[in-house]
């Protein structure tokens, strides 16, 4: 078995040993050399060694002045060992020599820096850190090394100390200005501080010191409410909320939480009272004294009187997680970085990258560099108004909070709070409206309890909301080292972290909203965080747009990711004829890859393109490298309603069977209605995703729960898989960014073509199904669909009853009915589907059809 294989490879074409070869050759030679373990830290610790070396030889020559210049000097003339003898330098004779050629031939006290490159190229060889960004300290060392050089060397030579001081400048300082003094005697000092400016300038990015420099006084107006600093000013500036906390009663140490007073910049601090300092200001301030008693005594034994706790005696313990976005001097060497390099270093002998072996993946400079949003951060009033309204509001109702815990995050600030013992979570749900009406604003989701937390919470919308620019998520360090098959950004949660999925894992991704909520820029971000991740040989798109303007901008990947049937003029299909075949399409394509996989006896893709990449697997036997199928569809409900099983169906059998075979799915729907999203499509998507719907009823229908019609909008969405809910902030990215995108990609060589789909005639049927000729229908149709409609049944003898016609009309006007997709198939003994909710929507559609009346 294993001899025929290796005959079998032994049979490749020629064409694609050539292309294999030499690489194989250079990755081996590399892996050799620095890629084991062993020898990069040899190397690196080679490397910090020789940095260290020469770092003390150059102090140590410094220190002992011209000492051993002679030496160097009769060098050839003497033995070393004599040499050695005298030296002063701490590391002899090599130490003495390297410090003469660095220090005095050359750079004088400016070669002191240069040691620190190999020290740093050293540290990151050898432990896989970096100290500081590799590449910016060079060049930064390089720069300074010359410059001190210079500036020593005018020194030097304006105070005429060359006998004594010219180590300090090295020749190629004082060199410097023996030329420049004879243009400009003293004033040489002029280009000399003019070249730091220069380099400043440019490498510090002056313009952007500059420019926050001048939005300070600003931000500083914003930042006082922020309470970075509990002093005064804070409490002069917030006037109602040290009143409220003057009139704290009694000291109730067992409700007060771990105040989180360690913080950093951007970072709000909730204010710390001190107990001594308020009884000193209060003591005449007694308010109502508790009933100790009724303190003490279990809620859930008796129903105490209500003595709400007042909402300044809870401190808000503030939770901040920072996101990890990489520092500026790494995102810019990841921007100049050829991405492609890490990538294809990582994959085995075939390449199928090398068919296109100059692609460039596009670079983050693409997408806008919005600088930030901070200042619209909540502020500390915000949070303490939304607190004491949580509070007051619980209490009025009899629930008292031992804890609350604020969380801020993009849209939403999560306000967790622990009730008292005894208090039923369900009394808190049901409290759900009166909470959110006192809180007086949109968008209140409770959730309680929060799963695995033990706290209940509350979600309050952030008067100011941060939005999240795609560059900063693309660019976040856990996206760019993730090791996903597809991986894709959803979005930033609650602790500002970014959420990233495996589509390949998910397997496929149903999402809902209602118009204007996102749906669209969150289709765009998924498919941007493949193309930025992914090369074209590894994954084609199959896109689906309804509504014909929506994904139009990816045209211009033909090329390199789209796939599309054969002699289709479109590669982004618009015609619901079209998209039945070519889900049927795929469907094809599905089997003939699970007939590859069977044939090459393995589970999945990812196992199918290792053999293959390995050679084990012969292309005369029809083997090819397969490429991940992403299928999108913007606007499932269109295809429903005018295609219903013939979409429904092809769906179904991709999202149950497609996931070994690499086709993935993204659906997207305005309408999250039973007649879209079906039992049949729900039951094999696991993973839903809905933005702002508007009843409860469509978001149970995507996520089997409510919660999705009291999102904001604007990329608010809530991610279930597998029973787990999680709210999230949609990244933005405008279609600018994707023109420029797209255009950069389409810009460099591609393919000859777009990928090939099997090809598909369709049969006759969905031929009629799809020709509709409106002129046969029945002059009572449209009645007859308002009827239905209207009574949400799909009967016939409805129809005859209330229309007062013959069975045969009726049952020729259903069929029609079904022809045009409003009632779904016969079923039998059961009423026939309804899909539509109501009148207008069935207006709309009948216009659509020609058919008035
Ligand atoms: N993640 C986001 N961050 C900030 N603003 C957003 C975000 N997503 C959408 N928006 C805003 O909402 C508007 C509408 O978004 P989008 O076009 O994606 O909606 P949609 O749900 O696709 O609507 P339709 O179904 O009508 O096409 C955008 O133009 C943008 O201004």
């Amino acid at each position: 078995m294993s001899v025929n294989k290796l005959r079998g490879n032994t049979q490749r074409t020629r064409t694609e040993e050539e292309s294999v070869r030499p690489r194989f050759r250079l990755s081996l030679d590399w892996d050799s050399i620095f890629s084991s373990p062993k020898s990069t830290l040899a190397w690196g610790i080679f490397f910090l060694l020789a940095g260290i070396i020469l770092e003390v030889s150059f102090i140590s020559y410094i220190v002992t002045g011209l000492a051993d210049q002679s030496i160097i000097d009769a060098l050839g003339q003497e033995s070393i060992r004599d040499a050695g003898r005298q030296t002063r330098n701490f590391l002899g004779v090599l130490g003495a020599t390297f410090s003469h050629i660095f220090v005095y031939r050359w750079f004088g006290v400016g070669a002191l820096l240069l040691p620190f490159v190999p020290i740093l190229a050293g540290w990151k060889i050898a432990f896989g850190k970096e100290l500081l960004p590799l590449t910016r300290a060079t060049q930064e060392v390089i720069f300074y090394t010359l410059w001190v050089s210079v500036l020593m060397g005018y020194i030097v030579l304006m105070s005429n100390s060359e006998n004594t001081m010219s180590f300090a400048s090295g020749g190629f300082g004082y060199m410097v200005n023996v030329w420049l003094f004879d243009w400009l005697k003293w004033g040489s000092i002029i280009p000399i501080f003019f070249a730091l400016f220069v380099f400043a300038v440019y490498f510090y990015d002056a313009k952007t010191l500059v420019e926050n420099w001048q939005r300070k006084p600003e931000k500083e107006e914003t930042v006082v409410n922020e309470a970075e600093v509990p002093d005064q000013n804070v409490s002069s500036d917030i006037p109602d909320v040290e009143m409220e906390i003057q009139k704290q009663p009694v000291k109730q140490p067992e409700y007060v939480s771990v105040a989180n007073d360690t913080y950093d910049d951007d970072i709000i601090i909730p204010r710390v009272v001190e107990p001594e300092k308020e009884e000193k200001q209060n003591g005449v301030h007694v308010l109502e004294v508790l009933n100790k008693e009724e303190f003490v005594k279990p809620a859930a034994i008796v129903s105490p009187p209500v003595v709400p706790v007042p909402a300044t005696d809870l401190e808000l313990e503030l939770e901040v997680s920072s996101e990890t976005l990489l520092p500026r001097e790494i995102r810019e060497v990841v921007d100049d970085e050829d991405v492609n390099a890490s990538i294809l270093r990582e994959f085995g002998q075939y390449d199928p990258m090398l068919d296109l072996p100059s692609y460039q993946f596009p670079t983050y400079n693409l997408l806008s560099d919005v600088i930030d949003n901070q200042h619209e951060k909540v502020t500390q009033e915000e949070l303490e108004s939304n607190k004491t309204k949580i509070v007051e509001t619980l209490g009025s109702y009899g629930i008292n909070i031992s804890k609350i815990k604020a969380t801020i995050g993009p849209t939403v600030t999560l306000y967790e709070i622990i009730p008292e013992a005894g208090v039923r979570i369900s009394k808190i749900k049901n409290l759900e409206g009166d909470i959110a009406l006192s809180l007086a604003a949109l968008g209140i989701r409770i959730i309680a309890p929060m799963p695995g937390r033990g706290t209940i919470g509350i979600e309050v919308p952030n008067k100011n909301r941060e939005t999240v620019f795609i560059r900063s998520v693309l660019m976040n360090e856990r996206f760019q080292k993730s090791t996903y098959d597809l991986p894709i950004v959803l979005g930033k949660t609650i602790s500002n972290e970014i959420h990233i999925a495996d589509l390949a894992k998910m397997p496929h991704l149903l999402m809902a909203g209602a118009t204007g909520q996102g749906k669209s820029v969150g289709l765009n971000v998924i498919l941007a965080s493949l193309i930025y991740k992914k090369h074209p040989a590894e994954l084609k798109f199959v896109l689906v747009d309804p509504k014909k303007v929506e994904l139009t901008l990816f045209n211009k990947l033909e090329r390199h990711f789209l796939a599309k049937l054969p002699n289709a003029d479109e590669a982004i299909i618009t015609d619901t004829k079209k998209v039945i075949f070519t889900l049927n399409s795929l469907c094809i394509e599905m089997d003939s890859r699970y007939d590859l996989l069977k044939e090459a006896s393995v589970r999945n893709l990812k196992e199918y393109n290792t053999k293959f990449a390995q050679r084990r697997l012969s292309p005369e036997k029809g083997h090819k490298f397969l490429p991940y199928i992403v299928l999108v569809i913007d606007e499932l409900a269109d295809l429903m309603m005018t295609a219903g099983k013939e979409v429904e169906t092809p769906i179904a059998r991709l999202a149950q069977l497609a996931r070994a075979v690499g086709i993935h799915l993204v659906v997207a729907t305005q309408r999250p209605s039973v007649k879209v999203i079906t039992g049949l499509i729900k039951a094999n998507f696991p993973a839903r995703l809905s933005f702002r719907v508007t009843s409860s009823i469509d978001s149970r229908t995507i996520l089997d729960m409510g919660g999705a019609e009291q999102l904001v909008g604007q990329g608010d969405m809530l991610l279930a898989i597998n029973s787990e809910v999680i709210r999230l902030q949609c990244p933005f990215i405008d279609t600018r960014e994707i023109e420029d995108v797209c255009e950069f990609i389409g810009s460099q060589r591609g393919y000859d073509e777009a990928y090939a789909l099997p090809e598909y005639e369709g049969d006759e049927n969905s031929e009629s199904r799809s020709e509709v000729n409106t002129d046969d229908f029945d002059q009572l149709l449209p009645e007859a669909a308002r009827l239905i409609i209207t009574h949400q049944q799909g009967s016939t003898s409805l129809i005859q009853r209330k229309m007062k016609l013959g069975y045969n009309r009726a049952g020729r006007i259903m069929d029609q009915l079904e022809l045009i997709g409003v009632v779904g198939p016969f079923t039998g003994s059961k009423a026939r589907d309804v899909m539509f909710h109501d009148l207008s929507q069935l207006d709309d559609h009948l216009r659509s059809m020609g058919i008035s009346g």
